[in-house]
C-alpha cells in the first residue's frame, strides 16, 4: 500500500522550522515521498547562481517578499534554451553581456516559471515561499551558472544531477567559490565575492 503523510497545518510547521530554514538555500522539503519536491524556503537567501531546471518550478510566496531574477538575454531572443544551446553561446562568445529582470513575487501571489530559463531566487529577511518542483527524470540534469556582477559576462556554470534538493546546491556553490580562477571575471577582472 502506498505511504502518504495525512494532511498537516503548513502554517504550524512553517512556525516549528523557521529555525531550520538556513543560507545559502535556506530551503527544506515538506515530504519525504518524492514524485514532487515540496519546499518551504525562506530568506534571507544567500544566492548569486542562476539555476538551469529541465523542470517548470511554481512559487507561491507566504510571507514577506522575494525576487526572482530571470536572464533575459535579448528581448527578441527565445529564453528557454538548452543547456547545450547556452554552453555552445558562451563558447561563442565569451565576452557577451547577458541581461537580467527582476520578477517581484509578494505574499499571496503565485507564479509559474518555464523550464529552462535562467533563474535566481533572491529572497529577504522574514519572507517565507512555497515552492514545488518535478522530481528530476533519469538522466535530467540541473546545472548552476554564474555572471560576473561587473560586466554581466559568464563566469561559470556547472551540470549536476539533482538528487537532494538540500544538499546538491550548495557543493556547486563550493566548487565555484573554492576555485579563485572561475571567481575572476577575464574581461574587466572584478572577483566574485563569496558573502
Ligand atoms: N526555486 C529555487 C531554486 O533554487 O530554483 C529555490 C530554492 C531551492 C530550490 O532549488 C528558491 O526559490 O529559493
Ligand atoms: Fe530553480
Amino acid at each position: 500500500m502506498a505511504k502518504f503523510s495525512l494532511p498537516f497545518n503548513l502554517q504550524q510547521w512553517i512556525d516549528e522550522h523557521r529555525e531550520q530554514l538556513k543560507p545559502p538555500v535556506c530551503n527544506k522539503q515538506i515530504f519525504e515521498q518524492d514524485d514532487y519536491i515540496v519546499m518551504v524556503v525562506g530568506g534571507p537567501n544567500n544566492r548569486s547562481d542562476f539555476h538551469y531546471n529541465e523542470t517548470p518550478e511554481l512559487f507561491y510566496q507566504l510571507e514577506g517578499e522575494m525576487v526572482l531574477r530571470v536572464v533575459n538575454e535579448d528581448a527578441a531572443d527565445d529564453i528557454q534554451k538548452s543547456y547545450i544551446q547556452l554552453s555552445e553561446e558562451i563558447e561563442k562568445s565569451p565576452s557577451k553581456a547577458f541581461e537580467f529582470t527582476d520578477i517581484a513575487i509578494k505574499a499571496g501571489e503565485i507564479f509559474l516559471l518555464p523550464p529552462k530559463v535562467l533563474h535566481s531566487p533572491q529572497r529577504f529577511e522574514h519572507s517565507v515561499g512555497l515552492v514545488v518542483e518535478q522530481k528530476r527524470a533519469q538522466g535530467q540534469q540541473d546545472a548552476l551558472f554564474w555572471f560576473c556582477e561587473g560586466c554581466k559576462t559568464p563566469l561559470y556554470n556547472e551540470q549536476f544531477t539533482l538528487d537532494n534538493i538540500e544538499t546538491d546546491l550548495p557543493k556547486v556553490f563550493s566548487n565555484f567559490y573554492d576555485n579563485s580562477q572561475n571567481c575572476q571575471c577575464k574581461k574587466c577582472g572584478h572577483t566574485a565575492k563569496k558573502s
